[in-house]
């Protein structure tokens, strides 16, 4: 299970394993030996500085040094300070090459930043600080995370951290290794396994791990409508194409039946432009509440529109059966009332906003949360309902608690129209019968990896016709033993 834990989660991890028998400095020297490694199978011998901190980062740098010199390396240590821990000093005593303090000014090749990782209390300063503004990042490698980055949040305190080619973890990744600004400084980001057997957390990496094992493919004698019916409400006349997008999305991912339910005046333009999808004309509550009678999933909010009507229309679908992905103006419209939303959602519902809509739903909440995380965590308590909180780290959380980080997320996504198909795919899942938190992250990981695999010059009308591809890998997949 590719978990992600908070620092004080890896630190009980560690110390579980202690307790139950693995003493610290065996971690330590598997830890050692892993970022030893990992430098091998990159580069040539060349001439190494591993700069030491006072705990158990610093520990881990003299098993590096230690390993790399036996392999013929030239390499020293450069401490900023004695090592200050048992585990330390145990790896410090067994260290016998040279030790120069911190900033020698030598001619190297590579460094190794083993100055802090979860000990990290407060801003670099001095040398450290200097260190992390001068030294070129293709030379660094970074051990657990590069010194003065947050583990818990991936943010640089006082904007000072090491920015590393490859940072080599241990057991799981951090929320630093995969949020942003953070993952960017971590560079390439190699998880070692230390030996600390499973821990279970409540938040993962978003990856089909998670989901691929309750993907609702098709049963032998699937019909369409065993397939689920997935309804997207339409904007007005020349607000059509967001519609389009969706229920091509859904029907992609599999929903048997897409219908997009449109106002009378913009019939004409759909009907120029759909085939498979069914068009249903709707006016009022109660043809909508009519219309949507069948629906498992219904997806409302792209160019749907900000006025009374899109509010109204979000109230009569949420008094149906149907599963509803929320996004897009059907957010917007209730900036100032967000309860009479929560009020109208329940935890099968998803709510898929970027962070404006974040924003004017749960005003102040992500300013005030350490990282996105835990203001997805929040806003999905507040609310009620899934909150995939769009980005370049896309983050799905379920009001008890699970949440998952996107780790594939590709600029490319970035483009008017994305987040219409994206808001089918998942209604696509949910018309299926996959469970909500599930279906936002299928969803999401198909809508990145679609995105990734295209690249330059991807625009949404390219997205529905690219997830063939990806639900070929999925159902490809050996069975998650
Ligand atoms: N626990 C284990 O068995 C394993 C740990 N691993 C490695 O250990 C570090 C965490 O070690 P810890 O001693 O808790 O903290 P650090 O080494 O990160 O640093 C704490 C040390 O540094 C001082 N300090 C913190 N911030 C600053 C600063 N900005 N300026 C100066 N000094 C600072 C602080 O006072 C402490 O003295 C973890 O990252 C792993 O690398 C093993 O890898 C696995 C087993
Ligand atoms: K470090």
């Amino acid at each position: 299970m590719s978990n992600i834990l908070t620092v004080a989660e890896m630190g009980a991890a560690d110390a579980a394993a202690i307790a139950a028998g693995t003493p610290g400095t065996v971690l330590m020297e598997r830890a050692g030996l892993a970022v030893a490694e990992a430098i091998r199978e990159r580069h040539r011998r060349c001439r190494v500085a591993v700069l030491c901190g006072p705990g158990n980062n610093g520990g881990d740098g003299y098993v590096v040094a230690r390993r790399l010199k036996r392999w013929g390396w030239p390499v020293w240590v450069e401490a900023s300070a004695p090592p200050a821990t048992p585990d330390a000093k145990a790896a410090a005593a067994r260290w016998r090459g040279e030790t120069v303090s911190l900033g020698a000014q030598r001619q190297t090749d590579l460094v190794v930043d083993a100055l802090y990782g979860a000990g990290l209390s407060r801003p670099l300063d001095g040398e450290a600080a200097r260190l992390a503004r001068t030294i070129p990042r293709e030379q660094v490698i970074a051990i657990d995370t590069p010194s003065g980055l947050s583990g818990d949040t991936g943010q640089p305190l006082k904007d000072v951290a090491f920015r590393a080619a490859l940072t080599v973890t241990f057991h799981r990744r951090k929320p630093a290794h995969v949020l942003q600004p953070g993952r960017g400084y971590c560079g390439e980001v190699v998880v070692a396994d230390i030996g600390l057997g499973d821990t279970v957390s409540a938040l993962s990496e978003n990856s089909p791990d998670l989901w691929a094992h309750r993907f609702p493919w098709p049963s032998i004698e699937a019909h369409k409508h065993a397939r689920g019916r997935l309804i997207v409400i339409s904007g007005e006349a020349a607000s059509t194409g967001a519609a389009r997008l969706a229920a091509r999305g859904g029907l992609r991912v599999g929903a048997g039946l897409v219908t997009v339910l449109s106002p009378p005046g913009a019939l004409a333009e759909h009907a120029a432009q759909l085939e498979a999808v069914m068009l249903k004309a709707f006016e009022g509550e109660a043809a909508l509440a009519e219309a949507a009678e069948a629906a498992d999933a219904a997806v409302i909010g792209p160019a749907a529109g900000v006025t009374a009507a899109t509010r109204a229309n979000l109230i009569t679908l949420a008094h149906t059966g149907a599963a509803l992905v929320v996004d897009a103006d059907a957010l917007t419209v209730f900036k100032d009332r967000p309860d009479d939303l929560f009020a109208a959602l329940d935890r099968d519902d998803v709510l898929t906003p970027h962070p404006g809509e974040f924003e004017r739903i749960f005003p102040g909440l992500l300013k005030n949360s350490p990282e996105r995380i835990t203001a997805a965590r929040t806003a999905a308590k507040r609310a009620g309902a899934i909150v995939l909180l769009k980005g370049p780290d896309t983050v799905i959380a379920a009001p008890d608690g699970r949440a998952a980080v996107n780790l594939n997320g590709s600029p490319w996504l970035a483009t008017a129209g994305s987040g219409d198909v994206l808001a089918g795919l998942i209604g696509g899942l949910l018309a299926q019968g996959m469970d909500s938190f599930e279906a936002a992250c299928a969803g999401a990981w198909i809508h990145a990896e679609a995105g990734a695999g295209f690249g330059p010059g991807l625009i949404a009308e390219d997205l529905p016709g690219l997830v063939p591809a990806r639900l070929a890998d999925l159902h490809g997949r050996p069975p998650i033993r």
